[in-house]
């Protein structure tokens, strides 16, 4: 007979109101949780999405959206680091793991919801960044999964053989992070989200980094660069880049406009859009909140060669949402003088005076340590810490969700 039971599910972090019989087992098998009878028989199946959790320990989840080769690791690696302990693949897993797990964080890939492999896309015609080659049910459910608490069996993609391996275990850790080419494409998923950012990449600085990578580093043509840019356009303007639109942080990187006509692409201009109004997120400011300023601390205390800097501050729209935006134009010459234009930001969430500079001069091999990109990444991992903190405190003597009858 089915009785309603508040079931803590074994060695999770969750407490769920599923009605289900009592004393039997819990298991998630992909898409459902398959509950066993004690003489282990598989005895039915319930969607992730049909279970509800209590908000205790629910893992916070963060969604990072940006094209390839534009960032996302650099900036994860910022982000872990801002929690302390190395970010690792699971241990004794499948070498090619996208997955990277800390203390604190779990960094899951969301290449791995590829529905198609290489073989399938290329037979089929279609792109990774193309929502047909992807399996947004599995996606949702199983973030919906860990969010409430409940490990799941993730696919791997694996990008050197191009095909799909056997899945990985992903437990539930505090916060979990969704980076990829769509993590605000389907709106159920959307929904999970406790905060998102997209990097925005302008098409110049796009190329110039993926020349610096993909030469350089993979032994590509400078053509066939050329190429995979322009083969991936249209979708990339179809399916990823809408997805800002949502995000509650923006960070987009332009050529400079301190250089007249420049096109060696190697000083930018970067924007952090911070979306007003989202619970436990209060925009950073420069000087004076609400505000116009425009900026320029070169002088005694900050060391600039050609071309400068130059910080702008304000309010602005953004896709019909009120927001702040802080730009930088330029780089820094000395990185410890970085402290000074920190002095002058507020709302940074650092714990202690100078967070921002030590976190920068600690990854001062990480690409973009001398501009906007390094500094706004790193702010923006500071205040995902500050947001995780402020859930955790809020949630703190919350009641269970009561049990159904
Ligand atoms: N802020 C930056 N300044 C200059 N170059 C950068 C910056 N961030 C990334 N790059 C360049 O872009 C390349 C890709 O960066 P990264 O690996 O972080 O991107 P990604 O989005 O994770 O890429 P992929 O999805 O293809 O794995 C780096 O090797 C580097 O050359
Ligand atoms: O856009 C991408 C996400 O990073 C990749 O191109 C996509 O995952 C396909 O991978 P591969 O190029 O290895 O077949």
């Amino acid at each position: 007979m089915a009785v309603s039971t508040v079931y803590t599910v074994q060695s999770l972090n969750s407490t769920c109101s599923i009605s289900t019989p009592s004393k039997t087992h819990l298991k998630f098998n992909q898409k459902h949780l398959v509950f066993y009878t004690t003489s282990k028989k598989t005895f039915t199946t319930k969607r992730a999405s049909d279970i509800s959790c209590s908000a205790e320990d629910k893992t916070v989840v963060i969604g990072l959206a940006a094209d390839s080769g534009c960032g996302k690791s650099t900036f994860m690696r910022r982000l872990t680091s801002v929690f302390g302990g190395a970010a690792e693949p699971p241990k004794g897993g499948n070498p090619d793991s996208n997955t990277l797990i800390s203390d604190t964080t779990t960094v899951i890939c969301l290449d791995d919801y590829h529905s198609l492999d290489r073989t399938g896309r290329k037979e089929k015609g279609v792109t990774a960044l193309d929502p047909r080659a992807n399996d947004f049910d599995l996606m949702y459910e199983q973030v919906k999964a860990i969010k409430d608490g409940v490990a799941v069996d993730k696919p791997i993609y694996n990008h050197v053989s191009g095909l799909l391996d056997p899945p990985e275990v992903i437990k539930p850790p505090k916060i979990l992070v969704i980076e990829g080419l769509h993590p605000m494409y389907d709106a159920r998923v959307r929904d999970l989200l406790d905060f998102s950012i997209y990097l925005d990449i302008s098409n110049e600085v796009k190329f110039a980094w993926k020349i610096q990578r993909d030469m350089a580093e993979r032994g590509h043509s400078l053509e066939s660069i050329k190429a995979s840019i322009e083969a991936r356009k249209p979708d990339f303007d179809a399916y990823i880049d809408p997805q800002k639109q949502y995000a509650d942080a923006v960070i987009e990187v332009l050529p400079t406009e301190l250089i007249p006509d420049d096109n060696e692409g190697k000083v930018l201009r970067v924007r952090l859009i911070m979306k007003e109004g989202v619970k436990f997120f209060n925009p950073v400011y420069l000087f004076d909140e609400g505000s116009t300023i425009s900026w320029i601390p070169c002088g005694r205390k900050l060391t600039c060669s050609y071309p400068g800097i130059k910080f702008t501050y304000g309010p602005d729209t953004y896709y019909g949402n009120e927001v702040s935006v802080l730009e930088m134009d330029g780089q820094f010459d000395r990185l410890d003088e970085l402290i000074y234009v920190e002095s002058h930001l507020s709302n940074i969430s650092t714990k202690f005076y100078g967070e921002v500079t030590q976190q920068m001069l600690k990854h001062s091999d990480f690409p973009g340590s001398n501009n906007g990109t390094g500094l706004f990444q790193t702010i923006v991992g500071l205040k995902i810490r500050d947001l995780y903190e402020q859930i955790v405190a809020s949630r703190v003597g919350a009641p269970l969700e009561a049990t159904k009858a």
